[in-house]
């Protein structure tokens, strides 16, 4: 795991960089999607039943590219809308490419309690995650929270949705999870006294930003 922590908006000060470089966007999504599965894979090589639950932004972008990886490999994959359709550019470009596999589709959390699934990936919210869960938010984690009670492993999306990145605040019903895989750098909340339990193992993933191109300042952090 490297040891930068950056905040959410040094992050995307980080990603701003990365795309004046020549790495797009869709790419570091890819890039971020595929770690993940990365370390999914490395954990279930056998593969099963994998519930992905996204939300309508760009951590939602993520967990569809893992969709996308996880069925190709022969997961029977179940993707949560769990916020209705993605809302982002790079999200949506990753849910039209889901069109032709073989992938589950649902909008109602309560229609997947009783499913029982190997792997859940929590890719509902990531940095951009504030406030307090709204309804169809805490219904979500608490399907994840239930699934993995029962047994189920949890991979959580840069962080497990329900926590402010920069101050560790972890909302009622937040997820909790085995493993999360972030990228690039740790944010605050991965070492929170608050919010570290709930993150289970850390791995911090290469999505393809070299350091050198890490604005002045964050490179030392
Ligand atoms: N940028 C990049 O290049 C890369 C970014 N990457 C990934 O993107 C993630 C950041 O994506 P992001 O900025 O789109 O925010 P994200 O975490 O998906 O959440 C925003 C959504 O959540 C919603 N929402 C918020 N609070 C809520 C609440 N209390 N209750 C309910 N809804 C709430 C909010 O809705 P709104 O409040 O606007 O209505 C909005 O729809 C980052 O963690 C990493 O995984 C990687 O792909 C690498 C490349
Ligand atoms: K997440």
């Amino acid at each position: 795991m490297k040891h930068r922590i950056v905040t959410a908006a040094q992050m995307k000060e980080i990603e701003r960089a990365g795309n004046a470089h020549g790495l797009p966007y869709l790419q570091m999504m890819e890039n971020a999607g595929l770690a993940a599965y990365t370390q999914l894979r490395a954990r279930l090589p056998q593969g099963g039943a994998l519930l992905i639950v996204c939300g309508k932004g760009n951590n939602g972008g993520d967990g569809l590219v893992m969709a996308r990886a996880a069925a190709k490999d022969g997961w029977r994959v179940v993707v949560l809308l769990a916020e209705g359709d993605p809302k982002t550019p790079d999200a949506m470009t990753n849910y039209a490419r889901l069109a032709d596999l073989p992938v589950t589709k649902c909008r109602d959390a309560a229609a997947l309690a009783a499913q029982p699934f190997d792997a859940v990936v929590d890719a509902l919210y990531g940095t951009g995650f504030h406030g307090s869960l709204r309804p169809a938010g805490l219904a979500a984690c608490t399907l994840m929270n239930r699934q993995r009670e029962s047994g189920a492993f949890v991979l959580a999306v840069d962080l497990p949705s329900g926590i402010n990145t920069d101050t560790g605040e972890a909302a009622e019903g937040a997820v909790r999870a085995d493993l999360t895989v972030t990228f690039d750098s740790c944010k605050p909340l991965h070492t929170a006294p608050s919010s570290a339990p709930f993150c289970g193992e850390i791995v911090c993933a290469d999505i393809g930003i070299r350091d050198e191109w890490h604005p002045a300042g964050l490179a030392q952090l």
